[in-house]
Formats: C-alpha cells, structure tokens, sequence
C-alpha cells in the first residue's frame, strides 16, 4: 500500500475557500475606489466645502483597509464582518458624493463597486439588502441635493442607476453561488469513489492525517482498519462484473454501518477499503470487525481484516497503514475470512 499522494491537499470548505478569493478581490475593490477618489481629487482638486473632510476620509478609508489586509483581518471568513466592510465602503461613497458632484453625475456609479464586493463575498439576499441601503442612501442623497425627485428626466435617471444597482448585484451574486455548487460538486468528485461514495484513497490520507495530528496532541488512541475482499475475482469471473460490483457495494454498505459518524470510512482502490476509527483501541477495533463477520456469516461476501492502532503498533500514520496491511495478508493467509491484529514484535516497522 502507498501512501504517497503526489497531488496537494484537497480543501473541504469549497465555501470558504470561495469567500477566501474574492475576499482578495475585496480589498483590490477597495483600493480602487480610493485610486478613482483620489484620481477626481487631482482632476477636479478639493471640493470647497468639506474639502479637507473628504481628505481625511479618503486617507482614514485606505488606512483602514491597508490594515484589514495586512493583518488578514478576514481570515476567518465572517460573513458579518465582510458585511461590515461593505457598509463602510457605502458610508464612504456616500460622503464622497455629498463632498462632490451628488448622485446626478457618472460617480454615483461608484455605488457598483460597493455591490459587486457585496455579491462576491455575502450572496444574493444581503446583496439585495445591501442595494436597499444604496437605494435609501441614493435618494437621500438626492434630496440633500436640493434636486426634486419628480420630473420625468430625474425619475428615469434614478430609476434606471438602480435598476442597474440591482441587476448588476443578482447577477454576480447569482454567479458566485453557481461557482459554489460547482466548486463542491468538483470536491465530491475529487474525494469520493464513484461506485460506493465513499471517500477515495485521496481524501482518506488527506482527513487521516488530521485526526493522527488530533490523537498525538491529545493522546488518544485510534485503529487503522484495512479490509480486503475475498474471491472478488471468482464473482466477476463466474457471475459477471456487476455481481462483483454489488458485493463491492455490499461490503460498502455494512462498513458504512457499522461505523460511527466520526469514523472514516474509504474505498482504498479495487476490493480493498480502510477504516479509522479515533478514539478506539486495537481491541475496540478488532471487536467491531469481529461482529461484522459474524454478520455476513452466512452470505457469500467474505473478507479479511487487519487491524493496528495508535500509539500500540507505531506512532506514525504511514507505518500503522503498513502493519494493518500486513495484518491484513496474515487474515488471507490463514484463510481469509477473519481479523487479525498487527503482532506487537513488528511495531518497530521502518
Ligand atoms: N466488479 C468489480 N471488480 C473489481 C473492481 N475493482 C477491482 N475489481 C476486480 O477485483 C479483483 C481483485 O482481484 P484479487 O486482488 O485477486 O482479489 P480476490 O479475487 O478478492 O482475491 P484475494 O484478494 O486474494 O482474496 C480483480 O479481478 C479486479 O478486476 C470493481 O470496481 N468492480
């Protein structure tokens, strides 16, 4: 049995890895919207009134974002501080409007970037919140301008400016959550076997070492199970290829019972699978695998079993892989059928 796995880790939060990217992109967001004020701001020079203000503003704004990425202030995927963020940016694009221009001219459209950061990173519903907020702040913004809202050309103008606000903000939303589902789908095919839909191989190495790492720190024991069928090659060459596929599904299903929720369970390749069951001895592990023979007693599903444990048969993941494997053989060789423990005197494999 190999252990080695040439390709990365695979990460099982496709959500947050999701958030994680376009949080990036957040900030880029942000830091454009500050290189487009500050643009305006050299063009146009300061406003007259609240000119130094809007500096401040524009100044406090960058700092406060600088720090949030240096310090990788949503590293930790919060959905209500990325909420946070993407009020404050509103606050800000709203001072810049009142400090400038108002919402009449082209810079309203500076309210996009606020939508865009929210459908990336917050989904569709708060995005439709977050373009109610603009939409309040808009009109305010408005009425502060001393611009009356009822004439045809006023109306279509707003009318149309959020129109935008919220198509542009469903869209992306609706897109993102699109990429989600294909993201876990990809996942599920990256870490599942197709005929059982148990892990595969891959995904056994990659959750096996994190609860080796769980056990060292506390101590706790854990089983490596490896479990091969017998005469596999008898069924698929004397009742077909699907009679060797069902009991295959078969020997899936039972393992899958017997185990706890917390337990691993995975198609290692072929007719071999392998357990990890955290917190359980070797004798815990051997007795479960015992009940589950005497289970299938009767059916024509036979199998072998070897077992080794942590830390009594080594203190290395890789190694007890080996000795449950070896194990395993031992149960073959004696006829199949039946579990065997790693023997204590070979512990110090390597
Ligand atoms: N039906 C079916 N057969 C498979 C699948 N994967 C591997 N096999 C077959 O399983 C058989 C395994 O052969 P062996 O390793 O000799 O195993 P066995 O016949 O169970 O014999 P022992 O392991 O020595 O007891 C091979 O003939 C493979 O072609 C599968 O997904 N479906």
């Amino acid at each position: 049995m190999s252990d080695q796995d040439p390709l990365p880790p695979l990460v099982w939060n496709s959500q947050r890895v999701q958030i994680q990217g376009f949080t990036t992109g957040l900030y880029q967001i942000e830091w454009l919207l500050v290189m487009l004020v500050t643009l305006y701001v050299v063009v146009m020079g300061l406003p007259e009134e609240g000119g130094w203000g809007l500096l401040l503003a524009t100044i406090a704004y960058f700092g406060f974002s600088l720090m949030a990425s240096r310090l990788r202030f949503f590293d930790d995927r919060q959905r209500w501080l990325l909420a946070i963020h993407t009020w404050i940016m509103i606050g800000f694009i709203t001072w810049f409007l009142y400090s400038t221009e108002g919402v009449t001219g082209p810079l309203a459209s500076l309210y996009l970037l606020a939508v865009v950061t929210s459908a990336l990173t917050l989904g569709v519903l708060a995005t439709l919140l977050e373009v109610a907020a603009i939409a309040a702040c808009y009109l305010l913004l408005f009425q502060l301008g001393g611009t009356t809202l009822m004439t045809p050309a006023n109306l279509a103008l707003v009318s149309t400016n959020l129109v935008v606000f919220l198509v542009v903000g469903y869209l992306t939303a609706a897109l993102v959550k699109a990429i989600q589902v294909s993201n876990r789908m990809l996942l599920a095919m990256a870490s599942q076997d197709p005929l059982t839909g148990l892990f595969n191989r891959r995904a056994f190495t990659d959750l096996a070492h994190t609860i080796h790492a769980m056990a060292e720190r506390s101590q706790r024991p854990y089983s490596v199970i490896v479990i091969d069928m017998d005469g596999l090659k008898a069924i698929n060459d004397s009742q077909g290829h699907e009679a060797g596929d069902r009991a295959i599904l078969d020997l899936a299903q039972r393992l899958k019972g017997c185990a706890r929720s917390s337990d691993l369970v995975a198609r290692h390749g072929g007719d071999e699978f392998v357990m990890l069951l955290p917190d359980t001895d070797a004798d815990g592990a051997r007795q479960l695998m015992k009940r589950l023979l005497a289970s299938v007693a009767s059916s024509e599903l036979q199998f072998s079993i070897g077992v080794a444990s942590y830390p009594e048969h080594g203190v290395r993941l890789e190694h007890l892989l080996v000795h449950a494997d070896r194990a395993m053989y031992e149960s073959k060789a004696s006829g199949g059928h039946r579990v065997s423990l790693q023997d204590p005197v070979q512990r110090e494999y390597g």
